[in-house]
């Protein structure tokens, strides 16, 4: 409960709004000056220094003021700039400072003259703003500001705060240590240090609280806010090197992210997942039930790749937890690389520039044919399949493929009914199955034995669908006449050495699991999977999750949100519903996907609630997961 009279003193500039005032004065007086960027910077330097206690405050405003050189006149145009730049999380909370306008008090060094008009809309009054004035001459020019007020002298909010000799606890919120130190002399009980516009070291090492936004603020202190949960509070760990956008994607919208180069080790990973809201892994982390058990707030894992079988799907289903990948990202650079390499491997060019890396120089035409009128045998046409038929037949190869799906030709292509068929035809076999276990050694001797004499093998899916000893002497034997390897059956968590039976022989490149690896994919998964996560996080959307029910919701208007997860089994619905009635919320929108396991069920609700029905919604035998937006 809100603890009665306490008191809350806000700072101004970079809390209040996202700039320092006078910074934006400075801009708009010095726009047509010449050394305009100079005297910006030095403007700017005197700001830190005077904030981080550097120069006594006293200083750092009379050197400012002579910089700025503004008048009477620029402070309309600076006020409606500022306007448009208060702090995003202040804008959002406006029914706070009105809910709460008589306890609201602002103390900043700043100016009356344009803080006050700005937080009038806010409900703060002249009369609880306190600031400095300007001296202005007689042609109205800025010439300096009132000696006398404490507010222009160094530590001078302590002086004001003491002054206002305010009852029940003082909690302050600022950007700086200048705010700090009325918590210091004790006048102030708690310091949060601001850190949505700024982030100084000097006021955080020393807060109460770090609070990054006002809704953390709002919501340590149990006071009415715009979002149920501050974002915040919401932690993604990011795994194995995943592109720099995504974080910067996520970050953005407010979460708390923490980036990882490598991949973890499950007994590392069942620690690490504690307390963790998002996961975001690449083919390698796997996690396994054991980790979702370990996992106390996990809502989602994106998959940044294609592939999801290194995910318990099933078990994270069951526990609400929702997976998402990237399904064609990548896939266009993966059909490139196969190009790449069935050129490479038709001409043994490979052969051909070893011998000139030691220094021999051997021209022939042995063993060196164009890539024209070949067969190329596809297996697997799934997204990445059908890319590669198409680019294949435009330089000319003719193209078969088997998938134990009905999919259809693309082009000119030729169905194969059997593996064997499409085996025996191919002077390359490419393999582009998908990652289910179930395809373990699925190209093993017998196989390699039903392909062409010198034909080609190349495996960009997974490691485990080619059985690699029966490989190695298909290729030692001569009967295989090259390969090109992606995929492990065993890789390593992180770069490092790496050892397989397949290193030194003739006419086989080898790659580090790179078939996806472009700056293109890779920045088209950290926009992509991010998404994904969001809309799920801030809306309930869970369109194109790979293990979930799928559910593509309207807008939330001005509505509370219900997101109950729960067992797929009869009557939960009629009991969320009875709870709903019970506590007589009206249901603006209700919104059903089921599976043969687990229900998700959104209900939008058009005004305030007895907090009470949460605990009753929770309570519904079955339920999984319940989460609220509002
Ligand atoms: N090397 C790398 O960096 C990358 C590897 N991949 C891997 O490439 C593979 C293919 O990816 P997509 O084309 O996106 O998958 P997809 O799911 O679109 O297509 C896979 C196709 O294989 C078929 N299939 C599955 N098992 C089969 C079997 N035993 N015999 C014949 N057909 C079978 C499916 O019916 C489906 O049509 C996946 O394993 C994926 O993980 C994907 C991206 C990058
Ligand atoms: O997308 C896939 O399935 C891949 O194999 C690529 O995985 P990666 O992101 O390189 O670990």
């Amino acid at each position: 409960m809100v603890e009665e009279g306490r008191k809350y003193v806000f700072d101004f500039d970079s809390t209040l709004t996202r700039v320092e005032a006078l910074d934006v004065l400075a801009e708009m007086t010095l726009r047509n000056k010449a050394n305009k960027d100079e005297v910006l910077k030095e403007i700017q330097d005197i700001t830190n220094l005077g904030i981080d206690g550097d120069i006594s405050f006293t200083e750092s405003l009379e050197r400012r003021i002579k910089l700025l050189n503004a008048h009477k006149d620029d402070l309309e145009g600076l006020v409606s700039e500022l306007k448009q730049k208060i702090s995003k999380s202040i804008e959002e909370n406006k029914e706070f400072f009105q809910e709460y306008a008589d306890d609201i008090y602002v103390i900043s060094c700043g100016f009356k003259e344009f803080i006050d008009p700005i937080v009038a809309a806010y409900d703060i009054p002249s009369e609880r703003v306190y600031a400095n004035t300007f001296k202005f001459d007689e042609d109205g020019n800025i010439v300096g500001f009132d000696e006398t007020n404490v507010l222009s002298s160094h530590n001078g909010k302590i002086e004001c705060l003491k002054t206002l000799n305010l009852d029940g606890e003082v909690q302050v919120i600022g950007d700086g240590y200048s705010d700090y130190v009325m918590r210091e002399a004790g006048i102030a009980d708690k310091f949060f240090a601001y850190t949505e516009n700024v982030h100084r070291e000097k006021a955080t090492e020393n807060a109460d609280f770090i609070t990054p936004n006002l809704n953390e603020f709002l919501f340590v202190n149990d006071l009415p806010r715009k979002v149920s949960y501050p974002k915040n509070r919401i932690k993604i760990l990011l795994l194995e090197n995943v592109h720099p956008d995504a974080f910067e994607n996520l970050s953005e919208d407010g979460f708390s992210v923490e980036l990882v180069k490598h991949s973890i080790p499950e007994e590392e990973l069942v620690e690490r997942i504690k307390g963790v809201h998002v996961l975001g892994i690449r083919s390698k982390t796997q996690v396994t039930e054991k980790v979702l058990e370990a996992a106390d707030k996990l809502l989602a894992v994106g998959a940044f790749c294609i592939g999801t079988t290194q995910i318990a799907l099933e078990a994270a289903k069951k526990k609400g937890v929702v997976v998402f990948n990237a399904p064609y990202s990548n896939t266009r650079s993966v059909v490139e690389l196969a190009i790449g390499q069935i050129i490479m491997l038709k001409r043994s060019i490979f052969a051909r520039s070893s011998e000139i890396h030691r220094g021999q120089w051997f021209k022939t035409a042995l063993n060196s044919q164009e890539v024209r009128g070949k067969n190329l045998g596809i297996v697997g046409y799934g997204n990445i399949g059908k890319q590669l038929s198409v680019l294949a037949e435009a330089i000319g190869m003719r193209v078969y493929y088997y998938d134990v799906a009905d999919q259809l030709a693309l082009g000119n292509a030729i169905k194969c009914s059997s593996l064997e068929d499409l085996l025996s035809v191919s002077d390359v076999v490419t393999l582009h199955i998908d990652d289910n276990k179930a395809n373990k050694n699925f190209i093993g001797e017998r196989e390699i034995n039903q392909m062409r004499d010198g034909a080609i093998l190349i495996n960009l899916a997974r490691g485990f669908v080619v059985d690699i000893p029966a490989l190695a002497n298909a290729l030692k034997s001569g009967k295989l006449g090259g390969a090109a390897v992606d995929v492990y059956p065993e890789e390593p968590r992180a770069n490092g050495e790496f050892t397989t039976e397949l290193q030194g022989l003739e006419n086989v490149i080898l790659t580090p699991h790179i078939g996806g690896s472009t700056e293109e994919a890779q920045r088209d998964i950290a926009d992509f999977v991010p998404n994904k996560i969001m809309d799920y996080i801030n809306s309930g959307n869970t369109v194109d999750a790979v293990n979930f029910p799928n559910i593509r919701l309207p807008k939330q208007n001005k509505a509370h949100r219900f997101l109950h997860i729960h067992k797929n089994v009869p009557g939960v619905m009629a009991k969320i519903n009875e709870v709903l009635a019970k506590y007589e919320m009206n249901i603006t929108g209700q919104y059903l996907s089921t599976d043969p396991e687990v229900g998700y069920v959104i209900s939008d609700l058009d005004k305030e609630y007895n907090k009470e029905v949460i605990k009753a919604l929770k309570s519904v035998e079955h339920t999984i997961k319940f989460r609220v937006l509002y």
